[in-house]
């Protein structure tokens, strides 16, 4: 029996709740007090086709996998459904316009080229939660900055010819030391979400991690890998064990060659612009009079469910349950390093999630110069493998990561930016130009293949001077949605 629009427009209260989501309508009134997001979000659109607001944020089977059969009311007649209204806003005409004018994909010819047009064009609370940091954003600025307090020391006279900087990550071979690293909510950027980036891998031979929080499911991006391709399942370690036994378990059947258990995290950082923008959105019931939930941007309303008990006790339980490599992603200091290896764990990611937790933590690149010396003053610098990630923008910052000890780096907003702007075609572009930057610089530091490249080819003395000036990385100021007013640039 299908349902008509009236039928549904019946059930818009908190005694009873009904939704649409994909065509169909859905009870969800006993689940509301445990929405994640709370249940504001859900009663704005009781009675109503909620499919828009609830796409990006929720894979598709996550009706099917969490809600009773029984609340799955059926089909409904959408022709009877009473569509509102939709006024564009201004913000959204005058984002439009730049939509139009934006510049053609061939006019970007750097990862931050990608950043200044998705910062102009995306809608505010997909920018919000892809660009935020924690906090100051601190954090955020300091992983690029980090990377120029690095100075080369390259060498001359060495026949670079021909230039090798494919390199093996987790056994995997891959094109270029990075691998695009696991960022939540794909489809906020765009509609086809994270399946955009895992066609992208696999044209470029790069690795994919998948994120737990993606917007299309597990298996969707999975299914849109190709032949032999490699992807990493990234863990946010569900509260409820059995959960996650059952997410890891699927994901070493479905192939997955890696899992990273995020250990940043064990609640999800303050990102004031990811609440801002979910309070300007919402703006206008502000100016109604009624209140707005700004206590949760997106991605605090999607990540109740992490387990904050998560401790060095549980690594054995995790490779109880899968043959797969172990990695930490997000240790933030040599003693955990350590620890790490003595756990038997396979490798860290140096990382604190993109300047999105706990701001004033150091970046990747300067734990990993504190790291190393100790790894290799043991003799432990081949028992693990370490990648860094955060503000990674550049061919050189790989380069200085491998000089400084690191196997490969994770790169997660520069990807998001080029797929929000320009779908695949920017990803594409944004892979190759940093293919293109890493071969002229292994040229000019004198290096022909990744494994030459080694600590005598930096000078990293300044990384730990938190005081010192760096150059004004203008180019990066004026693009972060900065604090403070970016000096003018020269005309
Ligand atoms: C930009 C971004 C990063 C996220 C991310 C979402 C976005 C939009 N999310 S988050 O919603 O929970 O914060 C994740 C995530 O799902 N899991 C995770 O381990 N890291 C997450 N990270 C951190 C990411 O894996 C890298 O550590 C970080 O992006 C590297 O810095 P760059 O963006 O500067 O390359």
């Amino acid at each position: 029996m299908v349902l008509s629009g009236k039928e549904v427009a019946e059930h818009a209260s908190r005694e009873s709740c009904w939704v649409i989501v994909h065509g169909k309508a859905y009870d969800v009134t006993n689940f509301l007090p445990d929405h994640p997001g709370g249940p504001k979000i859900i009663l704005k659109y009781a009675g109503k086709d909620a499919t828009e607001e609830f796409e990006p944020i929720h894979p598709p089977d996550t009706l099917d996998k969490y809600l009773d059969k029984s609340k799955h009311l059926g089909a409904v007649d959408m022709a009877s459904v009473e569509q509102e209204e939709k006024v564009e806003s201004p913000e959204e005409k005058e984002r439009q316009l730049r939509i139009q004018r934006m510049p053609i994909l061939d006019q970007m010819y750097n990862l931050m080229d990608f950043e200044s047009v998705a910062r102009r064009i995306m809608k505010k609370t997909a920018w919000g939660y892809y660009s935020s940091g924690a906090d100051d954003e601190i954090t955020l600025r300091e992983n690029h900055n980090a990377f120029h307090k690095i100075w080369f020391r390259p060498r001359i006279l060495v026949d670079v010819e021909k230039v090798d900087f494919t390199t093996t990550m987790l056994g995997t071979k891959c094109d270029i030391p990075f691998y695009v690293t696991a960022t939540a909510l794909g489809k906020l950027g765009n509609p086809e979400g994270e399946v955009v980036l895992t066609r992208a891998a696999k044209k470029h031979n790069v690795i994919q991690m998948i994120p737990t929080l993606a917007s299309c499911s597990f298996d969707e991006i999975m299914d849109a890998a190709e032949g032999d391709q490699v992807q990493w399942m990234q863990l946010y370690v569900n509260k409820d064990r059995q959960i996650t036994k059952n997410i890891i378990q699927h994901a070493e059947k479905r192939g997955c060659k890696g899992l990273f258990i995020t250990v940043d995290a064990p609640q999800l950082g303050r990102r004031e612009k990811d609440m801002r923008s979910k309070f300007t959105d919402a703006g206008t019931n502000v100016q109604a009079g009624s209140t707005t939930d700004t206590s949760q941007g997106a991605a605090r309303a999607i990540s109740t469910f992490i387990d904050p008990s998560l401790s060095w006790k549980d690594i054995p339980w995790f490779q109880s349950v899968t043959k797969m490599p172990i990695l930490l992603k997000g240790v933030q200091r040599v003693e955990d390093v350590i620890r790490a290896i003595e756990c038997g764990v396979q490798g860290v990611v140096l990382s604190n999630h993109g300047g999105r937790q706990l701001d004033f933590a150091r970046s990747g690149i300067e734990v990993l110069a504190e790291v190393m010396p100790v790894l290799r003053e043991r003799g432990w610098e081949d028992r693990i493998e370490i990648y860094i990630d955060g503000g990674v923008r550049r061919a050189t910052d790989i380069i200085k990561a491998l000089c400084l000890g690191a196997k490969g780096v994770g790169i997660g907003r520069p990807f998001l930016y080029a797929m929000s702007a320009y779908g695949q075609p920017g990803v594409d572009r944004a892979i190759q130009l940093l293919k293109d930057e890493m071969e002229m610089n292994m040229r000019l530091i004198g290096c022909s293949s990744v494994d030459q490249l080694n600590p005598t080819l930096v000078d990293a003395r300044g990384l730990n001077l938190h005081t010192a000036t760096v150059p004004t990385d203008y180019l990066g100021q004026a693009i972060y949605d900065p604090l403070i007013n970016p000096p003018e640039r020269a005309k």
